[in-house]
């Protein structure tokens, strides 16, 4: 009988145009080449509710309380429907975005107190696994670390901004720097990508943080 492999959550985080969207499916590619069953999911969103609370979070006016509480509301949600479930299977879950884009972008972006969003997080996100006081995180979050003025010129070329991405560059300096205490409080689970290389350097630096955790390992 073959070992049964042991569930990884990965999550790539960083400010609007980062440039984690290509890299992220091109890791979910190559993990299911190497034999891995993959969940690939997001937030908001992930579960139809949840993507109805996307919905109401990038198009719906509201203040910076609604929006966190409303983004652990779909995270639980998300994380008790498809997540937990995912790891216990043994699968490898990728998720575009989890709790450190609230602390990112309510927190650093928005102005809201850190330790009431790490109540929020205690709250919302402990009881799933053995340990219930253990509060759910990635094993592993690749933070795409890019200057808000790069993000900007990336996706002036893009696409018809959300409520976020209509956001001044200030806003978005806020949010990295937001990343960048939440990757200092707890440094063993990030790998910083400097996402300003250009698309094989950043993917270079995605495969090797991705293989110092024992994932896909030989993969080039
Ligand atoms: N390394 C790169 N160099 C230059 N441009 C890039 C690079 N990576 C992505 N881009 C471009 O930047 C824009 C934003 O990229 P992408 O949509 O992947 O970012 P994202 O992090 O997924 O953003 P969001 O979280 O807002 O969806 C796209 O137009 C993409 O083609
Ligand atoms: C999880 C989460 C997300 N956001 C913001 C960040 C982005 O601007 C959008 C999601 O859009 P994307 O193109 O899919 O990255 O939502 C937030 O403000 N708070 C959160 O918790």
């Amino acid at each position: 009988m073959a070992a049964s492999k042991q569930g990884f959550f990965l999550s790539f985080e960083g400010i609007d145009g980062a440039g984690k969207s290509s890299h992220i499916d091109a890791l979910a590619r190559a993990l299911r080449q190497a034999g891995r069953t993959v969940t690939l999911t997001r937030e908001p969103g992930g579960t139809p509710l949840a993507e109805q609370v996307r919905t109401l979070l990038l198009h719906e006016a509201m203040d910076a309380h609604t929006e966190a509480l409303l983004a652990f509301a779909a995270r639980r949600h998300h994380v008790g429907h498809v997540i937990a479930p995912a790891l216990a299977r043994g699968e490898v879950v990728i998720s575009d975005r989890f709790a450190d884009a609230t602390f990112a972008y309510q927190g650093a972006g928005r102005g809201l107190d850190w330790s009431v969003l790490l109540e929020l997080e205690r709250i919302t996100l402990s009881g799933f696994g053995l340990n219930p006081d253990a509060v759910l995180k990635p094993d592993l979050t690749l933070w795409f670390d890019l200057p808000a003025a790069t993000a900007a010129q990336r996706l002036a070329a893009a696409r018809v901004p959300d409520r976020f991405e209509a956001q001044p560059e200030h806003f978005f300096a806020a949010v990295a720097g937001g990343y960048a205490r939440r990757c200092a409080e707890d440094g063993a689970r990030f790998a910083r990508i400097a996402a300003d290389a250009d698309r094989p350097g950043v993917w270079q630096q995605v495969l090797a943080a991705v293989q110092a955790h024992g994932l896909l390992e030989g993969a080039a």
